[in-house]
């Protein structure tokens, strides 16, 4: 059992000014220990906090490395305050104490893939790490305001996992399906980090949007979007498409058994928490973002304008990686128009392979509530 933590009193904030409080779950990890020291240096800086003081709580089961970790962060002169809570850690290290209050929950916790798996391979034991964390969410965090970004894998299965047992564990309807994000930022980064290169264009990388899930040829990225693609050939856009749908076997690859994507990851996370950050904390209008999310409440009914349309153009799938319209109650717009604007190829080849596949991974999700 490790040492309680030293309150880091100079860091906490000030019951007196406004707070903003994220948990982060699964802080000890390859992803997490990177982003939080992004949130920890530079959070305050990137949503322009003002008087609003930023507390990052870090949760992970492996305590000793979080002890560590939430150690060596408290000596970073931000404003921002951090305080670690682990299993065994007394009532103000607790997991209870860590999301008590949270504004936001960004979960990287779980297993990561090795040479060899797939995402689908991280279900079992993923699963069963995120129904209980959501278990603990709904007990702890107000399910009426709280937004969840979820990072661990596979997110095509696991956000049907924590939207359902969110929706279980409620005592009347919150909403929350509709603040419940899958990450797939990293997909979107790579499209442009690849194109960028492929163009010869490293000062400027244009933004390609990727709809569909988070694995594989669930991967969509919509180069035709793109005017930077307009002169490459069909084989160069098959070649790139191919490449951010394996983006992360790239890595897995290339760090041969020691884990997957998390600096990359963590970036992208990073740059993800602040958008929605900010707009949380400065109330001052909706944010444009993509996200995998769900497109129906408990009941079957659209959680926003443009879901229906979305699930009439995807096979009728109830979760899809998506631009949207987020507010501070949750995802407000589907912009499901993305689809009507796919070229002949990603509309008859890619798009197909997509939803049939997603399906599968959907199901699994949904199944494992049902057991
Ligand atoms: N959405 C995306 O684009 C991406 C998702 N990932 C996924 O993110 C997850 C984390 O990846 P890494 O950080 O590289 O793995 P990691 O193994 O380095 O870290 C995971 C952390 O989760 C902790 N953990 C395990 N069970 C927990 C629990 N019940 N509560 C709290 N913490 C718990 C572990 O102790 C560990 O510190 C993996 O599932 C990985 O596949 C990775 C890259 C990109
Ligand atoms: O590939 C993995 O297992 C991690 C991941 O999701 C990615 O890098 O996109």
């Amino acid at each position: 059992m490790p040492h309680s933590p030293h309150p880091n009193i100079m860091t906490m904030p000030s019951e007196s000014l406004p707070s903003f409080k994220i948990a982060l779950l699964g802080a000890a990890g390859g992803i997490g220990q990177p982003l939080s020291l992004l949130i920890k240096s530079q959070l305050h800086l990137a949503v322009s906090a003002g008087a609003t003081r930023i507390h990052l709580a870090m949760y992970d089961v492996a305590a000793e490395t979080l002890v560590g970790v939430h150690a060596d962060l408290a000596h970073i002169d931000t404003p921002v305050a951090v305080s670690a809570h682990f299993p065994g850690g007394d009532a103000a290290h607790s997991l209870g104490s860590c999301l008590q209050g949270a504004d936001l929950v960004l979960c990287p916790a779980g297993m990561a893939r090795r040479p060899g798996m797939t995402r689908a391979d991280l279900f079992a034991t993923n699963a069963s790490i995120v129904r209980s964390l959501a278990r603990d969410i709904a007990m702890h965090c107000d399910l009426a305001t709280v937004h969840v970004l979820l990072i661990s894998n596979p997110v095509n299965s696991l956000v049907p996992v924590v939207v359902r047992t969110l929706q279980q564990c409620e005592l009347q309807p919150s909403g929350i399906e509709k603040r419940v994000l899958g990450v797939t930022a990293l997909d979107a980064t790579r499209a442009s980090t690849f194109l960028g290169e492929e163009c010869g264009n490293l000062h400027d990388f244009p933004r390609v949007p990727v709809i569909g899930g988070h694995s594989g040829a669930t991967i969509l990225p919509v180069f035709s979007q793109c005017p930077q693609a307009d002169d490459l050939s069909q084989q160069t856009v098959a070649k790139l498409v191919q490449r951010v749908q394996n983006g992360g076997d790239e890595v897995v690859k290339a760090k041969n058994g020691k884990g997957s994507a998390t600096l990359a990851m963590a970036h992208c996370g990073f740059r993800m928490l602040a958008q929605v950050s900010r707009m949380l904390i400065h109330r001052d209008g909706d944010i444009a973002a993509s996200a995998y999310v769900a497109l129906t409440h408990a009941d079957g009914t659209p959680v926003a304008p443009g879901a229906q349309e979305l699930m009439a153009r995807n096979g009728g799938l109830h979760y899809f990686a998506v631009p949207i319209t987020l507010s501070p109650q949750g995802v407000e717009e589907i912009r499901y128009r993305i689809v009507d604007y796919l070229n002949y190829n990603e509309l008859n080849e890619l798009l197909p392979v997509c939803i049939e596949h997603l399906r599968k991974d959907i199901e699994l999700g949904v199944q494992f509530q049902l057991e």
